[in-house]
């Protein structure tokens, strides 16, 4: 069969890019694969429900121009057996802009992935896939609404690589020969073996992205996943690089986890982000037990391919979980599942990860309102329960549809929806409130956010009390009584005397120099009972070192200081309850 000839749609313009940035015209001409086996069915329902989208949002004003291009088994047909034509490969790239179905790839054997190929050919470092929960979709964890992440994973190297020698082959031996005997490596014979590359240059371009990413969105935090502990060279370094990048490029952006609680004392500086990592395997507990101590991920390929539909589970699963495979410009959206090919052709299967791969795709265009009427109008549908099987089979009372009885609920919902701007609001104060409330908890008990965390405490600046309150010496003790009753505080710092010396005045001070004294704390000036000067030690004072502190000068608390000013206050039974919780490391 001739190959056919593709023609771009005649009322529609291509995406440009100038100047590094993406243009888009009212008008784009956005490359579409249907894919295969479930493929067909998921994209004809979503392009359905696109269109509706764009023309509520824009009456008209915006539209796309669909061009159908060719991979996989739909491909070979067409291309006499070639899967992925060159065609296809030049127009992904020429419109910028295109959104996928699944491909087959066979297991063990036979063709290498076409997901895989296409991510590499393109240069499709990053892909990211976001997974939030929706109001009403069934999830099997108490608290599904505290799950909003986005995966960063890095999407060109790493075991994908294709750098895989079968067991007893030519190239196989070689290479057993050369570690064996070269490397003096030591493994079983006849092993199959595989290479993980892992580079700065495609681990630094892919944090790089993430933390671009949360800038850009206002999020809180970048976890570098790794399994740093066993792969030192590889896992080990993309943390390192991870580090590397977020210090020496986003400098002014970032802060690691170790200074949010040493510096800032759980309070999260405006327009910072937090940096920290994670060691693969926890991070599959943590994202069950403590979902909203994440926010972006940024992992390498194979640790995010397992993440992500292992997260998306906790949101309803793989049926609702998109994704996009990013390079600087040109993008390739695609759902995070397969083909499920026991489902192909039955219309049956949910269509929310093409239709949000979708949604993504419209804010990557920018068109943030027609993205927006999908993400609105979706859990008002799955409110009155009208769900596909995936879903039905986990609520009591749903309403089962098909793949495109779905797309027509969801078409209705957009149609109908009036006050847009209001759910926007609505959402947008969530999001906020939630936020809020995560750091008046972490300031409030910088503790109990470390044991969240997972992090093990080591200094003072890991463990202080962050909200000191200070006083000036002129102040009558009465007063200073006052301030300390209403904070439930038994010292206050005392603002530095002419000599520029911080003090201290605590509960003892009064007992014992005023009531003890028997004089009227109305009367006495704070200066006068003050401690002065205040036992001052730096923020990354060991614990171990903060106790013989206390012990040497018959002490309770310490204050800790950086830069000269204190910033935070120890007392020993912070550092005793630290031990009893996670034990002690002698050093
Ligand atoms: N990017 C891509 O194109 C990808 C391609 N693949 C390829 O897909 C093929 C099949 O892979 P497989 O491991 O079975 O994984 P799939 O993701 O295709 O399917 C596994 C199971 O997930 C559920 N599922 C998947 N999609 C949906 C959906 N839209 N709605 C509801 N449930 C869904 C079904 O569960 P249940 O049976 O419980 O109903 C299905 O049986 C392989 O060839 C694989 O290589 C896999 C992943 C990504
Ligand atoms: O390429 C494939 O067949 C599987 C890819 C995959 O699982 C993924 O990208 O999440
Ligand atoms: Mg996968």
């Amino acid at each position: 069969m001739p190959a056919p000839t593709l023609t771009l749609p005649v009322n529609g313009q291509k995406i440009t890019i100038k100047d590094n940035k993406m243009v888009v015209p009212d008008n784009p001409i956005l490359g579409y694969i249907e894919g295969d086996g479930i493929g067909p069915d998921i994209t004809k329902a979503c392009l359905r429900v696109w269109d509706a989208a764009v023309e509520k949002a824009y009456g008209g004003k915006r539209k796309i121009h669909w061009m159908e291009l060719f991979m996989g088994e739909k491909a070979a047909q067409m291309y006499d057996g070639n899967i992925f034509p060159d065609a296809t490969r030049d127009l992904l790239k020429e419109l910028v802009v295109s959104i996928k179905g699944p491909l087959t790839t066979p297991v063990g054997g036979g063709f290498r992935s076409l997901n895989v190929a296409l991510r590499q050919d393109l240069d499709l470092y990053s892909c990211v896939r976001p997974v939030r929960y929706y109001q009403g979709v069934p999830s099997p964890l108490r608290h599904p609404e505290l799950v909003d992440v986005v995966i960063f994973r890095e999407n060109t190297e790493d075991v994908y690589a294709g750098i895989e020698y079968q067991s007893g082959s030519p190239e196989m031996r070689k290479v057993e020969k050369f570690l064996k005997e070269e490397m003096k490596a030591k493994f079983f014979d006849d092993c199959g073996l595989g290479i993980k590359p892992i580079s700065p240059f495609g681990s630094k371009r892919l944090v790089r992205k993430a933390i671009q990413y949360a800038i850009d969105n206002h999020r809180e935090s970048v976890t570098l996943v790794h399994k740093g502990n066993i792969m030192k060279y590889t896992e080990g370094a993309f943390r390192n690089w991870g580090y590397e990048v977020a210090r020496e490029e986003f400098g002014e952006y970032t802060i690691t986890e170790e200074e949010l609680y040493s510096k800032f004392g759980g309070k999260q500086p405006e327009g910072k982000i937090v940096i920290k990592d994670r060691i693969a395997d926890i991070i599959f507990q943590l994202m069950l037990l403590r979902p909203d101590e994440f926010d972006v991920l940024a992992t390498m390929n194979l640790n995010g391919d397992y993440l992500s539909d292992a997260i998306a589970a906790e949101v309803g699963g793989v049926g609702i979980a998109p994704g996009a495979n990013i390079s600087d410009h040109v993008a390739v959206f695609e759902a995070t599942h397969g083909t499920a090919p026991k489902y192909a052709n039955l219309d049956k299967v949910n269509p929310g990860s093409l239709l949000f791969s979708g949604v993504m795709m419209l804010e990557y265009l920018g068109w943030k309102e027609a993205a927006d009427l999908i993400s609105l109008a979706y859990p008002q549908v799955i409110e009155q329960k009208v769900v596909t099987y995936d879903f039905a089979r986990q609520m009591d009372g749903a309403v089962e549809v098909s793949t495109s009885g779905f797309g027509d609920a969801l078409i209705a919902q957009i149609q109908g929806t009036a006050n847009f701007e209001e759910l926007r609001r609505q959402r947008r104060q969530a999001v906020e409130q939630e936020r809020k409330e995560r750091e008046e908890k972490r300031v409030a008990d910088p503790q109990a956010a470390m044991v969240a965390s997972g992090r093990t405490p080591h200094t003072v600046g890991d463990i202080m009390i962050a909200n000191l309150i200070s006083i000036d010496g002129s102040t009558v003790v009465e007063e200073a009584m006052h301030l300390m009753r209403k904070h439930h505080i038994s010292s206050l710092i005392v603002n530095p005397d002419a000599d520029g010396k911080w003090g201290i005045m605590t509960q003892k001070d009064v007992l014992t120099k005023i009531i003890h004294a028997n004089r009227s704390p109305a009367s006495v000036k704070v200066a006068e009972v003050t401690t002065k000067p205040l036992q001052m030690v730096p923020v990354d004072t060991s614990l171990h070192d903060c106790v013989s502190i206390m012990t040497d000068n018959n002490i309770r608390r310490v204050v800790v200081e950086k830069d000269g000013a204190p910033i935070g206050i120890v007392s020993d039974t912070d550092v005793f309850r630290t031990v009893e919780e996670f034990g002690w490391i002698p050093e």
